[in-house]
Formats: C-alpha cells, structure tokens, sequence
C-alpha cells in the first residue's frame, strides 16, 4: 500500500459459513472494521449467530440449499469455518465470479477430505508424513493395517475433531475400528486414512497467515509455534510459545510455507505439525482458524481471529506475541439444553486469566462449552492457571 492510500477493505458484507466459537471470535473481528456479517450454521442460536448482523440456519452440505442462500444474500466474501460444506458449489460460486471464497474454494475442497489433502502434501509437495493407506471395507482395512503396521490410527477421512478416530494396538483392535469410523464419519460408509503412529515429543499447531503486504503482493508470516495437548484426537489444553530447536523450527516454516503457498489464497491456517528433535511430520492443515489458536486471544497483539479478518480484507497485519499464555477447555460434562455456568467468579480470581463461555445452547458430555485463558510469566506458569481456571467452571443447565 503506498502512503497516504486510505484503507479500503476489499468487502463490507461476509458470509461465514459455519458459527461455532472460531467463527463467533472472527465475526466479532470483521464487525470490528466496520464489515457487516451473515452468520450461518446448522442449528439456531450457534455462537457466532449471538452476535452477527444476520443468522440463517440451512444444512450446509446441502448444495442447492447453500447456493440458494448466497444468491439471495450476496456477500463479496465466504469464509468457511467448518469442514463439512458442500465445497463443489462454492467451487462453482467462486468460478461463476458471484463471490471469492476464503482463503480458496479449492482449499476447501482439498481439506474437507484427508484423502485430499494427504496426497497434496506427500505426493505432489513431497513433506514429510506418517505412512498411509487408504480402504473402503473392512477387509481392505484389515490389509492396509497389515501394510501399515501397529501402532495405527484409523480415521474417517470426513470427520474432525477426532470423531471417529482409533488407536489400534493389534489386528483384534481392527473391526471396532472400522465399526466407530461407521459411526464417527460425517457420511454413513465413509471411506477410511490408515496412519502409521508417529512417536512424536510434541506436537504443534503452526499459525500462518497469507496476507497483503505493503508492496500489495502476498506475503506469508508465522506465529510463535502453539503446543497443545490431545485427548482423544480433540485438544484439552495448548499452550504458546512451544519451545523447540532452531532447526525444527526453520523446518515447520519451510513446510507450513510450501502447503500454504500449494492451497493459496489470503486469510490464516493452522499447520499441524509432529515434532521429535530436529525431525517434523507434516499432519493436516486447517485452512481458517485452528481451536488450538484460541490461546492467541490472550498471547498476541492481533489473534488468529483478527489476523484472519485483517488477512481476507487485504490490511495490514502483525503476527507479534506479547505474552506466553495458554487456553484450557471447558467440557459440557453432562447432556443438557439451557445453560449457564457456576464457578465464573472463582475462575477468574486465579491471576491473569480470562473466560471464552461460547453460549452453545445444548451442552454434551463431550462438547466444548467454553476456554479458560491465561497469561503467565512463563508457559508452565499459564498452563498452570489456565488449567485451574478452567476446573474452577461448571456448566450447569438453567
Ligand atoms: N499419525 C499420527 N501419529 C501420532 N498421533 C496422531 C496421528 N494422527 C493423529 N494423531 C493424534 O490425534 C490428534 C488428532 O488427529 P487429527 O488432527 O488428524 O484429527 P482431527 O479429527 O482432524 O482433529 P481436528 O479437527 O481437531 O484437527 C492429533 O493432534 C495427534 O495428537
Ligand atoms: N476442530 C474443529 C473445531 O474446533 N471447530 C469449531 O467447533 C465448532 C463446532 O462445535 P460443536 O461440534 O460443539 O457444534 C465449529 O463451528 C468451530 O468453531
Ligand atoms: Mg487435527
């Protein structure tokens, strides 16, 4: 941008197609630079619907339904913000010139299928992964376990957040694997990614954003590295800055910039990583903001959320950390409608911390309701105080 331009942003009316906690912490962003949001998603009452300009609930794997919706509402720009959309029509939206999906249709596409986005990575980039096999019954899985070896991991190649996923130790783990990939999967019979486990010592979410630069060409800059913590495929806890070598960290970079730079497109990206040593393995890659990132809230002078509104409206960003910080989840812990929470006030007596409550209207077992956040003088420090934090909140239906 030459001096004395005036900041236009490159649209005043975005579509985010998907409203759980990320997106609800974007919307805020974009409202916040004065852009008008639609926010759309699955149920009444989603998070981001709270607080954008507009709520609208279809099935967004519903491809009419999805093109139907953006026809009548002409946003410039459409920002997924889950995985499961029906990504061929926004690939024909985005082709038809009608509105730029974010960060591209084809990274939707890649990444809504591990099939997709595995062989993008390994085979066209040649980056480091676990070994992998594909199957679609469970005699062939029985054969691509086989190949692979035990430990592995089986996973619905349509599913997030660990839905669907097992650790198998031997061949008698085999058929429950197949069975709860069956029931975990976003569509029923859903094919299966056979991983090779990767002894990693820790893992990393490397925050990227592709962003305008002044000289108005694309850039690419990185977030201190998030370390996290997964339970089950979902994560409890993350943390930033991950202390790691020089060398693994010049090598995340260097793989986080050739996938980044292979799906295109501007906003930021949450590039999974495996760490041992010097030695990094190349996961998945979310082509929006990461749950992980939510630490960012607390530890950067712009969050991943700011970053990627900033990033899709073609301004200036930093990706400058001001504080080690950590974030720690909230669990529904029971299956219930209506919720408030107890323990707020206890929560936030422990030093340098703040909540996230998202306001799901229906609380499981399972389900994340909130994070704990927490500065701290050093990760060990937030980590301590965020967990405590987050112990100190109960859900509890009202
Ligand atoms: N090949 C592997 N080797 C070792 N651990 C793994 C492997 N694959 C997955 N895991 C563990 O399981 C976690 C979840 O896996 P993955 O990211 O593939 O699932 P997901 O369902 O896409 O989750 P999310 O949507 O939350 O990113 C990883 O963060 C890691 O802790
Ligand atoms: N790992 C992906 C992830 O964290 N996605 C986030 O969870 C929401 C769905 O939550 P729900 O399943 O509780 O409705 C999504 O909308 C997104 O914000
Ligand atoms: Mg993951």
């Amino acid at each position: 941008m030459r001096l004395g331009t005036p900041f236009t942003p490159n649209a005043t009316r975005v579509m985010l197609l998907g409203a759980g906690e990320l997106g609800k912490e974007v919307i805020i962003a974009l409202q916040r630079l004065g852009v008008e949001v639609i926010a759309v998603d699955r149920y009444a009452d989603a998070p981001g619907h709270q607080v954008a300009h507009h709520a609208r609930v279809i099935d967004m794997s519903d491809g009419a339904a999805l093109r139907a919706l953006i026809e009548s509402e002409r946003p410039q720009l459409i920002v997924p913000e889950i995985e499961a959309i029906a990504t061929d029509t926004l690939a024909e939206i985005e082709a038809e010139g009608l509105a730029e999906v974010i960060p591209t249709a084809r990274a939707a596409q890649l990444t809504m299928n591990r099939e997709g986005i595995r062989r993008l990575a390994a085979e066209t980039l040649g980056l480091p992964t676990s070994r992998y096999a594909f199957a679609d019954s469970l005699d062939e899985l029985r054969a691509a376990c086989a190949g692979i070896g035990f430990p592995c991991l089986v996973k619905p190649v349509m599913s997030s957040s660990g839905k669907g996923q097992s650790l198998l130790r031997g061949e008698d783990d085999v058929e429950a694997a197949w069975a709860y990939a069956q029931s975990g999967g976003r569509v029923r019979r859903d094919r299966v990614i056979v991983e090779e486990m990767i002894d990693f010592e820790f893992e990393i979410t490397l925050l990227t954003v592709r962003a305008r630069g002044a000289d108005g060409e694309i850039g690419t800059q990185f977030c201190e590295p998030v370390g996290h913590r997964q339970v089950s495929g979902d994560y409890v806890e993350s943390w930033q800055p991950q202390p790691m070598s020089e060398a693994a960290l010049a090598r995340a970079r260097e793989i986080a910039a050739k996938v980044t730079d292979a799906l295109g497109g501007r906003g930021i990206f949450g590039v999974e990583l495996f760490v041992r040593g010097d030695e990094v393995w190349f996961s998945e890659v979310s082509p929006r903001p990461h749950d992980t990132g939510l630490v960012t809230l607390i530890t950067q002078a712009q969050s991943e959320f700011a970053l990627h509104a900033r990033a899709i409206l073609g301004l200036p960003v930093s990706t400058e950390m001001l504080n080690p910080g950590a974030s720690a989840v909230v669990y529904g812990g029971m299956n219930a409608r209506g919720i408030a929470f107890e323990g707020v006030a206890e929560a936030l007596t422990v030093p340098g911390t703040e909540l996230r409550l998202f306001g799901k209207p229906e609380a499981f077992e399972r389900r994340r309701m909130g994070v704990a956040l927490a500065r701290g003088q050093d990760v060990d420090e937030a980590r301590a105080r965020a967990a405590e934090a987050a112990s100190r909140v109960r859900p509890v239906a009202s």
